[in-house]
């Protein structure tokens, strides 16, 4: 590590050196994919706490670099104790933040993020569905978390519900999350055109940036974004708006154009919300 900080300060000073080599196509390919990993890698930085740890480093850098230039012998030999404990400590500090980014690269979101695959497991009529019962209970306040599962499959949370295994229905969703029912408590999963469970438990976030004016509600759809490809919506018992938690992320005030979009697509939403509107003058009601 010293050799590396040593030789990142080390000027070259040999003209020969400096004059361009020869450069092919499979260097050109080897630099997109270095800029594309650093790019990935910044941003996932950025979205988790590792950020104030690469703030350290680029601190400590700076540091080692001036202690070898000014030949601060006590310091660098400081300098070189600590990092050997530092990249043990650091791996053990964000194991959960690894393991994240780890279990992300397996199961192919990662890619799929980044190539921006859009999700069809919902018909545009049950999208339909979601977008009234949400946009009604947001109107009158009443609490609900949904989690419609992706490709990731969610068979140990829907255990912890009671199973329905109903077909989709404006009714059946806003009866589900009705005040003081058996069934309002916890998650809704929706795989595929079915209501397999409520009442399920999901996992909290431990993610210590979310907004403390949002409960355990908003954690636990973050909570399971981050393990899983989910898409988890969320009405807000307390102001009635609709977020949406997915990987890792958590969009506030969102509205029913936004949710066609997440489940849909762009082009299948516009038609969709047209086709809505005109159910609605005809007396529809969207379920
Ligand atoms: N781990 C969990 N899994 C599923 N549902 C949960 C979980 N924890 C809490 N809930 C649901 O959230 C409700 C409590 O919401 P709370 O008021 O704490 O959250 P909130 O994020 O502030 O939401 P709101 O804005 O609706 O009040 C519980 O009654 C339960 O239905």
């Amino acid at each position: 590590m010293e050799e590396f900080v040593r030789s990142f300060f080390e000027v070259d000073t040999n003209i020969s050196a400096w004059a361009l080599p020869d450069i092919r196509i499979t260097d050109i390919i080897d630099i997109l994919v270095i800029a594309f990993i650093i790019y990935e890698l910044l941003i996932w930085f950025r979205k988790t706490r590792a950020w104030i740890l690469l703030k350290g480093i680029f601190f400590l850098f700076a540091f080692a670099g001036v202690s070898i230039v000014l030949q601060l012998n006590m310091t660098q030999w400081i300098f070189k104790a600590t990092i050997n404990v530092g990249v043990i400590a650091v791996i053990i500090i964000f194991q959960p933040e690894l393991r994240r980014a780890l279990e992300q690269i397996g199961r192919g979101s990662f890619l799929s993020s980044v190539f921006n695959v859009e999700s069809h497991t919902l018909s545009e009529e049950n999208v339909e569905a979601l977008v009234y019962a949400m946009e009604q209970m947001s109107s009158v306040k009443t609490g609900a978390l949904i989690v419609i599962e992706q490709e990731v499959a969610l068979g140990e949370y829907e255990q912890t519900g009671i199973p329905i295994d109903a077909a989709i229905s404006s009714q059946l969703i806003m009866n589900i999350f009705e005040h003081n029912t058996p069934l309002h408590d916890g998650a809704m999963i929706i795989r595929e055109d079915r209501i397999l469970s409520a009442t399920c438990y999901l996992p909290l976030s431990e993610n210590q940036e979310i907004s403390k004016e949002l409960g355990t509600r908003h954690r636990a759809a973050l909570g399971l974004s981050e393990i899983s490809d989910s898409k988890i919506f969320v009405v807000s018992e307390e102001t009635g708006h609709i977020s949406m938690a997915y990987s890792g992320q958590l969009y506030r005030h969102i509205d029913g154009d936004f949710i066609r979009r997440e489940l849909l697509g762009e082009k299948r939403s516009k038609v969709n919300k047209l086709k809505a509107r005109l159910m609605r003058r005809k007396g529809g009601d969207g379920s």
